[in-house]
């Protein structure tokens, strides 16, 4: 079953100097276990599409359905797990309790503290565990939200920018664990401008004029 498919989704934004047509007909479908890049200028609507596909936002027309239902208002973060760009840490958790916190919440308690290690150690940020968000760089806050991301094995993964502080070991490391959560099954969407992270891609797409087109 295809993880996530969206058709003709627009979304238009209301400027003071008139409306901006961001997204003019988005047609995307993500295959579970493939990891799928896109890229696009700065500005061309990639974050406000991420925020479509995972209900944070509502599109003017169009629809995304997620695992075969329409999407809920709220999906479940095993479902859905995005990595937004601002990170969306909790700042009075550490990095191993934010980590853990949707491991917490869903039904999937049992190996919280083995899969919170595993991904904090694949990411090269062990050591930091019990530190708070605001004792650590943003580049480690990054590898942090990407393991909470990862953490219950979701079926949809949404990732914005996952690489953009990160130097190459980082990312190479932030990849592994993309391709890696990819290959137990999870449709992976990754919103980049890093080469490194679309050489690494089952799929390249780039948003262009407000609709997705092949890389
Ligand atoms: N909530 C909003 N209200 C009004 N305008 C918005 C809103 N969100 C985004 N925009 C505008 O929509 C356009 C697309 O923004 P978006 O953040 O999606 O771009 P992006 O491709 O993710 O850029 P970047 O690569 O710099 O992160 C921009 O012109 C932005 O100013």
């Amino acid at each position: 079953m295809t993880a996530l498919a969206a058709r003709g989704l627009t979304r238009v934004f209301d400027h003071a100097d008139g409306p901006l047509e961001v997204l003019r007909g988005v047609d995307l479908d993500l295959e579970p276990g493939e990891v799928v890049t896109v890229s696009g200028r700065s500005g061309s609507g990639k974050s406000a599409l991420f925020a479509l596909l995972c209900g944070f936002d509502k599109p003017d027309s169009g629809t995304v359905e997620l695992l075969g239902r329409p999407l809920p208002e709220t999906p479940a973060w095993q479902d859905c797990a995005v990595l937004p760009q601002a990170l969306g840490l909790a700042h009075e958790l550490t990095l191993a309790e934010n980590v853990a916190l949707p491991l917490r919440l869903s039904d999937r308690r049992a190996a919280v503290a083995d899969r919170v290690d595993e991904l904090l150690t694949e990411l090269g940020i062990a050591a930091l565990a019990d530190r708070y968000p605001g004792e650590v760089s943003y580049g480690q806050q990054q590898r942090a939200a990407l393991a909470r991301a990862a953490a219950p094995r979701p079926r949809v993964l949404l990732a914005d920018e996952p690489t953009a502080h990160l130097d190459h070991d980082s990312v190479a490391a932030a990849l592994a664990v993309l391709r890696r959560v990819a290959g137990e099954g999870t449709a992976v969407l990754v919103a980049t401008h890093h080469d490194q992270v679309h050489r690494v891609a089952d799929r390249r797409l780039a948003l262009t004029d407000g609709r997705i087109v092949p890389a």
